[in-house]
């Protein structure tokens, strides 16, 4: 058996941690140092060395996008296909644990997963139920509530409120929430993992075949596991199996949802004779880019303390450009894409980093508007878009019509009359008899509780449902999307809306049916019927990616999903004080390391080149913000970074660092300039912030000091300079 290929292309460290005997092991490492390969070259020595069957081992990423990575990469080393390797988030498992052990857990077969969303609305649901007021008690702090009590294994009763009252309500909302869901048959995000914990903990047998089939457990980004997460590891623990567990301090970034870095010193301690492994050379990044994240990640306290190096030169500095606005920023930005993709470069090899998610919108037009192709990582996913929950709603209620979140989605969507007040009624009932909402609308109507238009109302929405199943029943999944969204209704609103919008909801809908159509039942959801099985996968995936997989595309992420990858050319944008670090992290120190933490890893994402841009000017909900550059910028030592200048000189409104310069020679063709002082014979004195088209159609949009931002035809506008 030659087993050379897998430790060639390692170093010694490497190698030796692939090689080991069996022993529980933890790797600690700074970014690009090969602890993922390490992890995947030790799965696959395990299978051929130690002759573990792939059902044996049990492997655990930070997101399915990782997971598919890492089983690409076993699978290429080993020369085969694998199966029967559990290989996903803790998430994708703990649902996979639960779909087989359902009734153990007192879960009815078809379960539903309850998106954040989903969650939202129904504990505005139970606060509606309980005659609570939103503004006393803001239903996204009761979700976080119920979430971070889930994430610590605390059902209510095991929450201790010291006779306080509002501590008192608020455990008997996550209460009566939870009996809804249960009810329902419904699972959000945290009860997958509680369940999943609550399965082990109470059913031993269960746990011992577990503990007895995975006699390999190996854990990735291990600095991001929560609490719960962790006591679900433990329990797994046993003499005959052991641990591998991978990560590095430095790149804990989900503290604010409940992550627990501390897990790294837990894990010491719980497993006493584990080997500790460090690597210190870094594979991935160029030495400018290598010594700046350094540097920067220097500045927090408290750290377990690890240098990178790199045999590799110095390579380019980092390039900072700071942009006059978000528009000018994203401008640059795309420019240099085009360069890199004019000197043969694929698209795909090269990312666009940001903070928040809504940062995109911006660099999204810009990209569409050089015919860019781009596709976006989380966030603006697929199976969020309104359209597409909507015929899901359909799909889910169809399936299961005991979930009362699809329920409430689409009882009136596309409108059909039903007020508030019935559906209120409809409520009621249902938690006064512990009813589904399908079930209590049953029961209102046959027993006559509502009035002649309300009565006719429902009981439409409910032939309507049950004709639906009834048509479908014996369909493929694609068709009976298809079926589901021309028949519901939802098609013909949408194409009712007319506009570019609509245009694209009807198109996200025909892409559902496609989705279908491409949709493969994953072995792991062999007993469940192809519906479900996408339904789930529509939650749990919620379209971490989203376009078509095979076109070069830029890649399109926040930071904090751009974990654990990597990018020969990286963008960071909105590097701006108020931006990264954001406005709320700059109230409390841990929060500062955490944002500064995320600037390591968004730094250390890039291979060859790296550009930190901000804007000095930035629109924020609807107000212009000044903005300085982040202090992440100015902990990067001098010599690895180096100002963008461009061609022409740009007067700006506002005192910056740099006379840099744009180069938007079509606008600048009608003598005015961004940035600059203009005044109209209206709205008198201004500064230009924008501009679109050229020539005799050239718009441009001035910050009127008296009137606010307006976008003025360039021909008809009688500007002058001031
Ligand atoms: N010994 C090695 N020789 C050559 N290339 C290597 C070696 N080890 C790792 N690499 C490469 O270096 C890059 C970084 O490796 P990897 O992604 O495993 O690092 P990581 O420590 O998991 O990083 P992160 O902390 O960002 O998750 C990859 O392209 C990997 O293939
Ligand atoms: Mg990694």
């Amino acid at each position: 058996m030659d087993v050379s290929r897998l430790l060639d292309e390692l170093n010694d460290k490497q190698r030796a941690a692939v090689a080991a005997p069996a022993t529980d092991m933890l790797i600690l490492a700074g970014a690009g140092s090969g602890k993922t390969r390490v992890l995947v070259h030790r799965i696959s020595w395990l299978m051929e060395v130690e002759g573990i069957a792939p059902y044996g081992i049990l492997a655990v990423t930070f997101t399915n996008k990782a997971a598919k990575e890492m089983r690409g990469r076993i699978e290429h080393l080993q020369g085969s296909s694998l199966y029967n390797m559990w290989i996903g988030t803790f998430h994708g498992i703990a649902h996979r644990l639960l779909r087989t052990h359902y009734a153990d857990v007192n879960l009815p077969e078809n379960f539903t997963i309850l998106d954040s969303d989903d969650q939202y609305r129904m504990v505005r649901r139970v606060l509606k139920s309980l005659n609570l007021d939103e503004k006393h008690w803001p239903p996204k702090q009761v979700q976080w509530y119920i979430n971070g009590n889930k994430d610590e294994g605390l059902r209510p009763q095991h929450i201790e409120t010291y006779g306080d009252a509002n501590q008192q309500k608020m455990r008997e909302i996550y209460q009566v929430y939870q009996q809804t869901c249960d009810r329902a048959g419904l699972v959000d995000f945290a009860e997958l993992l509680l369940r999943a914990h609550e399965l082990w903990a109470n059913n031993p047998q269960i746990l011992a075949h577990y503990q007895k089939r995975f006699r390999a457990i190996l854990v990735d980004e291990f600095q991001d596991t929560n609490n719960i997460q962790y006591a679900w590891l433990r329990l797994l623990a046993a003499p005959t199996n052991n641990m591998i567990i991978v990560g590095d301090d430095d790149q804990s970034i989900y503290g604010w949802r409940g992550a627990n870095v501390e897990n790294i010193q837990h894990f010491l301690r719980d497993f006493p004779t584990a080997q500790t492994v460090r690597l210190e050379q870094n594979y991935r990044s160029t030495g400018n880019i290598l010594k700046a994240a350094n540097a920067v990640i220097d500045n927090n306290q408290g750290r377990l303390g690890k240098e990178l190096w790199t045999e590799d030169g110095h390579g380019e500095r980092i390039s900072l450009y700071a942009g006059f606005n978000e528009l000018d920023e994203a401008r640059f930005n795309i420019s240099r894409i085009k360069e890199w993709r004019d000197q043969g470069n694929a698209l795909v090899d090269c990312a666009i980093l940001y903070r928040n998610n809504a940062q995109s919108r911006v660099l999204e037009e810009a990209l569409l508007q050089e015919s860019i192709a781009y596709r976006i990582y989380g966030g603006l996913r697929f199976f969020e878009r309104q359209e597409v929950r909507d015929a899901l709603g359909y799909l889910r209620l169809v399936n299961q019509s005991i979930d009362d979140a699809a329920f409430e989605r689409i009882v009136n969507t596309p409108t059909r009359g039903l007020g508030d007040k019935t559906l209120s009624l409809v409520r009621d009932l249902a938690r006064a008899q512990e009813l589904s909402m399908w079930d209590a609308s049953q029961r209102m109507l046959s027993e006559k509780r509502l009035t002649g238009r309300a009565s006719n109302a429902l009981n439409s929405f409910i032939q309507l449902i049950n004709q639906l199943a009834q048509d479908i029943a014996q369909l493929p999944l694609e068709q009976q999307a298809d079926h589901v969204i021309k028949h519901s209704g939802l098609f013909a609103m949408y194409k009712a809306e007319k506009g570019e919008k609509a245009q694209a909801r009807i198109e996200n809908l025909e892409e559902l049916v496609t989705a279908c159509k491409q949709f493969v039942v994953p072995e792991e959801a062999d007993n469940m019927t192809p519906l479900s099985a996408f339904l789930a996968h529509a939650s749990l995936e919620s379209g971490e990616t989203q376009a078509d997989d095979h076109q070069d595309a830029v890649q399109m992420m926040t930071i904090h999903s751009a974990k654990g990858l990597e990018f020969p050319l990286v963008f960071l944008v909105g590097v701006e004080e108020g931006m990264f670090p954001s406005q709320m992290s700059n109230e409390e120190l841990g929060k500062i390391e955490e944002e500064r933490r995320l600037c390591y890893v968004g730094m250390t994402r890039a291979m060859q080149k790296l550009y930190i841009t901000y804007a000095e000017n930035r629109r924020v909900y609807g107000q212009d913000k000044y903005h300085t550059p982040s202090r992440f910028i100015k902990e990067i030592p001098a010599d690895c970074i180096e100002e963008v200048r461009l061609r022409t000189t740009v007067s700006r409104p506002v005192q910056n660092r740099f006379t840099a310069t744009t180069g938007h020679t079509a606008f600048e063709s009608t003598g005015f300039k961004l940035g600059e002082r203009v005044c109209h014979p209206k709205f008198a004195e201004g500064t230009v912030l924008n501009y679109e088209g050229a020539g005799e159609h050239a718009r441009v949009q001035i910050n009127f000091d008296e009137f606010g931002t307006k976008w003025l035809v360039m021909s008809f506008a009688k500007l002058s300079k001031v």
